[in-house]
């Protein structure tokens, strides 16, 4: 009997564990590392909570392991590995051109990033249309080996029984409606969605249908302000993250490259530069060149010595090899 007692005393003897910065070479999920987490880990639970008490969701697009970490470091609540990747990361000139197998290898190198951040990856264009068994099939491989913890899937109406299926298999999925990158041919390039009535409703009706199929939140893309404002005020669980849907979307959510000012290609009007990164890297690019040029670069406080006596005796040896040959 008295083991017991000392054994309580014991566990409540150990000291708290420090809290560790994420490790470099860690090679699987922190939280499964069983390191103790700096903040909570983001759930599904925690995005429904904070859509109730209105607190503002934050999302943002990562695409590897220091925009993860970077994400994780600021308390963005989800990290999406978005196939913008496809775009601003391979040099492609659309989504649809995304395999599975590039948007996997990504999203492990995201995963290793990050720990806290409710984690999720679009599904490429072509992994969740041709049958359910093939969605299902696809989004467990972005869970398993890519670590994540949900997906995202463009599309109204049609892909209702898909977003029914992977959620009964627990699969969370996010919606994402209005402007549907991936259908750019379709649309005849990235244009604003649902500015006539008629679209509108059709979006709302999609917003509507989807979180009654089980998706556990929507992404609203390039829609006016006001149906954003409504929808979101017409769903009753799922909450809304916006990208150029107005401001009462229950989040918000930008391209990485788009935030940051180093995407060089087109800038959409939902677009707000919060850093110049694209005029540093070009400053520090091109100094490096210059210095290297000029010998100015590496200085001799960047470079190694040796003792005196030691070259010295490298120089006997040299002239000794000299001579011999
Ligand atoms: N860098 C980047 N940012 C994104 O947001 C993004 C990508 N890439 N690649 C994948 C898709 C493509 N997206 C886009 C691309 C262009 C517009 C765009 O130019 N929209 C026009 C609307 C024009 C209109 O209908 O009047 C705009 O000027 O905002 C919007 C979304 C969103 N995604
Ligand atoms: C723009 C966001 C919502 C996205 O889908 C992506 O980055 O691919
Ligand atoms: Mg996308």
């Amino acid at each position: 009997m008295a083991a017991i007692p000392t054994l309580l005393a014991s566990l409540k003897m150990k000291p708290t564990p420090r809290i560790r910065p994420i490790q470099r070479w860690m090679s699987v999920r922190p939280e499964q590392s069983g390191l103790p987490t700096q903040r909570k880990k983001v759930t599904i639970q925690h995005l429904h909570q904070l859509r109730k008490s209105g607190t503002p969701i934050t999302m943002l697009t990562a695409y590897d392991f220091p925009t993860g970490r970077a994400c994780e470091t600021h308390n963005i609540d989800m990290t999406l590995v978005g196939d913008s990747l496809a775009q601003v990361c391979l040099g492609y000139d659309s989504t649809t051109r995304l395999t599975l197998e590039e948007m996997l290898h990504h999203c492990r190198a995201v995963a290793r990033g990050s720990r806290s951040p409710f984690l999720l990856a679009d599904m490429p264009f072509g992994t969740y249309h041709t049958s359910i068994e093939d969605a299902v099939r696809n989004a467990t491989r972005l869970v398993s080996e890519g670590g994540m913890e949900a997906v995202k899937i463009e599309g109204g109406m049609e892909v209702l029984d898909v977003v029914r299926r992977l959620t009964n298999v627990g699969i969370p999925v996010m919606a994402h409606v209005g402007l549907m990158p991936q259908r750019h041919t379709m649309f005849s390039g990235y244009k604003v969605q649902g500015r006539d009535a008629a679209t509108a409703i059709s979006i709302l009706e999609s917003a509507l249908a989807l979180e009654e199929a089980g998706a556990f939140a929507i992404l609203l893309e390039a829609i006016p302000h006001k149906l954003g404002a409504y929808i979101t005020s017409q769903l009753r669980r799922a909450p809304t993250i916006g990208i150029g849907a107005g401001s009462q979307t229950n989040g918000q959510v930008l391209v990485w490259d788009d935030m940051l000012g180093t995407w060089s290609g087109h800038k959409a009007k939902f677009v707000r530069r919060f850093g110049d990164v694209r005029n540093e890297i070009e400053r520090g690019v091109r100094s490096y060149a210059e210095e290297i040029r000029a010998r100015t670069f590496p200085a001799l406080q960047e470079s190694y010595d040796m003792p005196g006596e030691e070259w010295d005796k490298f120089v006997e040896l040299t002239e000794a090899r000299r001579v011999a040959s």
